[in-house]
C-alpha cells in the first residue's frame, strides 16, 4: 500500500511550476494547487472594486468581498470563470502592490494550507516550503535563467493570444517580480530539492519528479 505524500514548490515567476506540477499530478494522481491563482483573482477582484493600489487599507478591506474556488481546474472568482482573464498584463502590473501586504499574505496562507488536508497533493507558489507547507514530505525549488523564463512567457503569451506581447517588456517584468517574490520570503530551504530546468526538457523534469515520489511513497 503506497502512502501519497505531500509535496510543496516554490520557484521564481515562469520558472515553469504551473507546466510542470499540473502534469506531475496528473501522473500520480495528486491534487494540484496553484496559489498563484488565488493571488491573481484577489488582484483582478482590487482592479473591477477599483481601488486605490497605493492604499494597503482599501486593499484589505477588498478581502471581505473575496470569493475564490478551483473547479474542474478552473479558477473561478465570486462565481466566474477567471482563467483567461488573470494571465493578463494588467495584473502582472498591479500584482506587486498587493502580495507585500501582511494581512492579505496572511489571509492566502490559512487559506491555502487548510486546502491540504492530507497525503496526494502538489501545492505550488513562492512562500509554500517555508511558510504554508513547512512539514512537507517532499520540497521542491524550480528555476531558470531569466532569459529562458523570458523566452517561455513570450510564447506562451503568443499561444494564449494575449495583447502587448513583448519580450524585453516580459524580461523586465520577472527581474522586478522576482525582486518582489524575494522580498516577499521566496528563498531555497535546506532541505529542498533544488531543479534548474534551464536547460532541461519539461517531459525529463516531469520524469524525475514523478520517481521521487515513488520512491518516497514506497517508504
Ligand atoms: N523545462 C522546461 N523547458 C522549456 N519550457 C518549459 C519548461 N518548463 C516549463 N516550460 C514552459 O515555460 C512556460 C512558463 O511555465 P509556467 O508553468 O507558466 O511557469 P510558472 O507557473 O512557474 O509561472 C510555459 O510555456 C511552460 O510550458
Ligand atoms: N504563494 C504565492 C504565490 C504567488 N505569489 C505572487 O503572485 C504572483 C502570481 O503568481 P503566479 O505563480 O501565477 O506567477 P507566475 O510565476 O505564474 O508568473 C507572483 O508573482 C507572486 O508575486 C505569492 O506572493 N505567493
Amino acid at each position: 500500500m503506497k502512502n501519497k505524500i505531500v509535496v510543496a514548490v516554490d520557484g521564481t515567476a515562469g520558472s515553469g511550476k504551473t507546466a510542470t506540477f499540473a502534469t506531475v499530478a496528473k501522473k500520480v494522481g495528486y491534487e494540484f494547487i496553484d496559489t498563484g491563482l488565488m493571488y491573481r483573482a484577489f488582484t483582478l477582484l482590487c482592479i473591477e472594486s477599483k481601488v486605490d493600489f497605493l492604499n494597503k487599507e482599501e486593499i484589505i478591506k477588498t478581502l471581505v468581498n473575496f470569493d475564490f474556488s478551483v473547479i474542474n481546474g478552473k479558477p473561478y472568482l465570486n462565481g466566474k470563470e477567471v482563467e483567461k482573464r488573470i494571465q493578463e498584463n494588467d495584473i502582472v502590473k498591479f500584482i506587486n502592490y498587493v502580495t507585500p501586504i501582511p494581512e492579505v499574505r496572511k489571509f492566502m496562507v490559512n487559506a491555502q494550507r487548510a486546502m491540504v488536508t492530507g497525503g496526494g497533493c502538489i501545492e505550488i507558489g513562492r512562500d509554500i516550503t517555508t511558510v504554508v507547507l513547512p512539514d512537507a514530505d517532499l520540497k521542491i525549488y524550480l528555476d531558470s535563467s531569466v532569459e529562458a523564463r523570458a523566452e517561455r512567457r513570450f510564447k506562451q503569451n503568443q499561444v494564449l493570444k494575449i495583447k502587448n506581447n513583448n519580450l524585453e517588456e516580459i524580461k523586465n517584468s520577472i527581474i522586478n517580480r522576482d525582486e518582489q517574490d524575494f522580498k516577499n520570503g521566496l528563498r531555497k530551504v535546506e532541505n529542498a530539492w533544488l531543479i534548474d530546468n534551464s536547460n532541461i526538457p519539461i517531459e525529463d523534469v516531469v520524469n524525475m519528479v514523478v520517481d521521487k515520489i515513488k520512491e518516497l511513497e514506497g517508504k
